[in-house]
């Protein structure tokens, strides 16, 4: 796919995934604060990246992306609760989030909390609603997409990288040590939406294989690319601050290999994500320039 093709897929994709984010989102017997601070996080914008890796594996099966949409929009729930508690003062204390005041700053650290628990727990329930009774996903595919969304972001996957990320902190860590937080920390959630478009589509087994494989490169090669973003991006097109982790002394992929190793990797981890891609037979799908763009974004 060309890049200025790519690109309009991209600002396609993404005015189609936030057309669907809000109407998911419950309003009648909620408090009113709890919804605007749920719908603030929400809408406030970012790449919507898990979304449309759920639609690209769709498309790359010849399905219609239709079909993985009440997922895509949990899967973006689950990773905007986990920014909002990620930016609380008993986490990253961070102040601007999308290049908006964070959830706590608007609403307060209680408000955002219960924002945040509330998105966790919408984008479960959406699933199981949006999809009851659909001739086109079985019960079985409803059951394994809720069975990996509850493990990827779980105590097993990202709030366990985050635990893990926590701990680290002000310490040295082995390369081992800060690849097991990047893995689950945000490679999880992506590898979720490859494997939860695979049951949608019915992908085989070596096809969700490949994708898991692919996943588990393009999150490592994201949280490389956050990890030097941080140090040499710009903090008005990023949306959020930048020298934050050295500031911190967080153990990083620039802080331990370096920032020309870092993007030797991060290139390295690209090259096997579009292997795996190619074993599946996806390798001329959108999946491809995503890998590219995980790699070259600067937002
Ligand atoms: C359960 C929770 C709270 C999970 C948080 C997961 C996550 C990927 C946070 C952002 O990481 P980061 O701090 O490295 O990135 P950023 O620079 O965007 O804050
Ligand atoms: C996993 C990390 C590093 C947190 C930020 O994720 P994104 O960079 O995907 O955030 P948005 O575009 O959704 O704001």
């Amino acid at each position: 796919m060309a890049v200025d093709t790519f690109d309009t897929y991209l600002a396609e994709k993404t005015a189609y995934i936030e057309g669907k984010l809000t109407p998911a989102l419950e309003r009648e017997g909620v408090p009113a604060a709890l919804y605007e601070s749920m719908k603030y996080s929400l809408m406030a914008g970012g790449k919507r990246l898990r979304p449309m890796l759920v639609l690209a594996v769709l498309e790359a099966m010849g399905k219609p992306i239709e079909r993985g949409v009440p997922f895509a929009v949990a899967l973006e729930m689950i990773h905007t609760y986990s920014l909002i508690h990620d930016d609380l003062p008993a986490m990253d204390d961070d102040d601007l989030r999308r290049g908006k005041p964070t959830n706590h700053k608007v609403y307060g650290e209680a408000t955002a909390i219960l924002a945040g628990d509330a998105l966790l727990t919408r984008a479960f329930s959406h699933i199981a609603e949006a999809y009851r009774g659909r001739l086109d996903v079985s019960a079985h595919t409803i059951v394994n997409l809720i069975a990996e969304l509850g493990k990827r972001a779980g105590a097993t996957g990202m709030v366990g990288g985050q635990m893990a990320d926590i701990e680290g902190e002000s310490k040295s860590l082995e390369l081992h040590e800060l690849e097991f937080i990047h893995e689950h920390k945000t490679g999880d959630l992506l590898i979720a939406a490859l494997r939860g478009g695979g049951y949608l589509a019915e992908a085989s087994e070596q096809q969700m294989e490949k994708l898991t494989r692919y996943g588990y490169c393009i999150g490592l090669a994201f949280q490389i690319q956050d990890d030097i973003l941080n140090v040499e991006g710009d903090a008005a097109e990023l949306g959020k601050a930048v020298g934050s982790d050295a500031e911190r002394q967080k153990a990083t992929y620039p802080s331990i290999l370096g920032l020309a190793e870092s993007k030797a990797r991060l290139d390295a981890l690209i090259t096997e994500a579009k292997a795996a891609l190619k074993d599946a037979g996806f390798a001329h799908s959108a999946l491809s320039p995503l890998a590219d763009y995980v790699r070259d974004r600067k937002k």
